[in-house]
């Protein structure tokens, strides 16, 4: 009798506690991290890691996952965490993926554009979507490694050659972008850093990010034309003001992981149906002449839902439109004939 009061009430603790952490009833999705062992790659574990939409984390890299996949294994949340290592392991690390972040591959050094590292990034990009093609075609592909502007055209190649390719399922993630903005929005304007929203649109690499500072919400009348001006740069520059800063030891790792663990999360969510998931990316796109383009975009059950249009934009804001668009497009065909020609 006693026994059975017992089993009862242990019954009714756990539905309680299973109904408190709803996630751990959310469904099971896995995601793999490609470059897990790098400096955006640690990070970007701990905190996938953390996240309770996870139920499998892969980390894979050329070298040295086993230790960062034993670290954060010890962390008492719900994902199960496995290392997996070369080539040979890859397969494994990508099957049943319905997330794949990518940030494999070299960051700058002073004096470096980001198109400086396409021709070994290129090749790493090319290797990693064969991959993804193969053992995971259906997962949403989160591309973190840079050229963006570049990678993402050349990932879609590859899995149009390879049969796979679904626009849906491609993301440049330009969420730092975002971020930047965000804060030196809020550190001028004075106003709170967690309510705003600014979105960022064109590419990820200098002038082709276009913060939309006149779409700022909320608003401020404290900024001049000056003011904003200057936030533009700061947020066009805001890659190379870390990498000047770093001196030589890499690029943005910690505000990538934050905004790559983010932009994951976005994407997780409109898996699982969450309704009105909006971030901005760069993805294929008609809302201007480019096949490829950030702007906002509704993320759902398959990815991306819609992608939402530019908005008024103020004449500073056109002006930078138009400058973005010939640099954008030749990154965007340099890309393809990459894919194309390899
Ligand atoms: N999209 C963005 O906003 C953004 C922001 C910051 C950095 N980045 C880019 O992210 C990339 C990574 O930066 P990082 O600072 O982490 O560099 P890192 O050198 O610290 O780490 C890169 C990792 O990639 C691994 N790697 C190399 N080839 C690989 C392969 N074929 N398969 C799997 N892993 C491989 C390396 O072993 C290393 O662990 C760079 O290209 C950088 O420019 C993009
Ligand atoms: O600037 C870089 O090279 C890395 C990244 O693209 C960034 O914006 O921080």
């Amino acid at each position: 009798m006693r026994s059975s009061m017992f089993r009862s009430a242990q019954t009714a603790l756990r539905s309680r506690v299973s109904r408190s952490f709803s996630s751990e009833s959310s469904p099971d999705r896995k995601v793999a991290v490609l470059g897990a062992a790098g400096g955006i790659g640690q990070p970007l574990a701990l905190l996938m890691k953390l996240n309770p939409l996870v139920s499998k984390l892969a980390l894979y890299d050329i070298a040295g996952t086993p230790g960062v996949a034993a670290d954060v294994s010890h962390i008492n949340t719900r994902s199960e965490v496995a290392g997996y290592m070369g080539e040979d392991q890859l397969g494994q690390a990508l099957e049943g993926s319905d997330v794949v972040i990518i940030p494999a591959g070299v960051p700058r050094k002073p004096g470096m554009t980001r198109d400086d590292l396409f021709n070994i990034n290129a090749g790493i990009v090319k290797s990693l979507c064969t991959a993804i093609a193969k053992y995971c075609p259906n997962a949403l592909v989160n591309m973190i490694s840079n050229p963006v502007n570049s990678t993402v055209p050349i990932a879609a190649e590859i899995f149009k050659k390879a049969g796979t390719y679904d626009e849906k399922k491609l993301f440049g993630v330009t969420t730092l972008d975002v971020v930047r903005a965000k804060t030196f929005y809020a550190g001028k304007a004075n106003v709170p850093v967690n309510e705003i929203n600014v979105p960022v649109v064109g590419g990820h690499a200098g002038i082709t990010i276009l913060p939309l500072f006149s779409q700022a919400m909320p608003k401020s009348n404290a900024l001049s034309d000056e003011d904003i001006k200057a936030l533009t740069k700061r947020t066009q520059e805001g890659g190379t003001e870390v990498v000047e800063a770093k001196a030589g030891k890499g690029s943005a790792t910690l505000s990538m992981a934050y905004a790559g663990a983010v932009f994951a999360n976005a994407c997780l969510k409109g898996l699982n149906g969450v309704p009105d998931i909006v971030e901005c990316s760069y993805v294929q796109s008609s809302i201007t002449e480019l096949p490829f383009f950030a702007s906002k975009v509704r993320l759902g059950k398959n990815g991306v839902e819609e992608v939402l249009g530019l908005g008024s934009l103020s004449d500073y804001e056109k002006e930078g439109l138009e400058k973005l668009i010939p640099d954008l497009k030749a990154s965007i065909e340099k890309g393809i004939k990459f894919a194309k020609e390899n």
